[in-house]
């Protein structure tokens, strides 16, 4: 037997947790994600911005402990720097996200992209694709296949 998830939004209440550093990129990935919720029917969306991608964890972690999302999708943009922040911000925050989905029921997306400049960012949030369409995509198949488990 196969199990997948859907592309099915009707339904579903979906928690998006955007950082609002970067957010010449955060706020295209958001954007992206929201176009792709609604051509699929989602209607329950709430949206969390935080400073920073370290503060998304902090945020994923509360919403998935209420436990009243299908899914939650996380958005951010680190974009490599002269210092050291770079790696100590963008490991932190994917080694929060996975440590929400292996503690919570609930499961949270990791839609932070890493790059080492802003036209690499650029690239992914809407010059050559929009990876805030494609995060959304994974949000909904999580959702759905969840759902089959119970
Ligand atoms: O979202 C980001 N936050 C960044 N730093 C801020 C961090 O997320 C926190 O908001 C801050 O440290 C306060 O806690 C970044 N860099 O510094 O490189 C970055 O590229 N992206």
């Amino acid at each position: 037997m196969i199990y997948e998830g859907e592309y099915k939004g009707e339904g579903l209440k979906i928690g998006i947790v955007v950082s609002r550093f970067n957010d010449l990129l955060t706020k295209e990935l958001l954007d992206s994600a929201l176009d792709c919720f609604k051509r699929h029917g989602v209607e329950d969306i709430d949206i969390f911005k935080v400073p920073g991608a370290f503060e998304i964890p902090f945020i994923a972690k509360e919403l998935a402990k209420k436990g009243n999302y299908d899914a939650i999708l996380a958005l951010g943009a680190v974009v490599k720097g002269e210092t050291y922040h770079f790696e100590l911000v963008a490991n932190e925050v994917a080694k929060g996200v996975a440590h929400i989905n292996l503690t919570y029921e609930t499961p949270v997306i990791f839609g932070v992209i890493t790059v080492d400049d802003e036209i690499q960012g650029l690239d992914r949030a809407g010059i050559k694709s929009n990876k805030g369409f494609e995060y959304a995509l994974a949000t909904l198949e999580m959702a759905n296949l969840k759902k089959k488990l119970k």
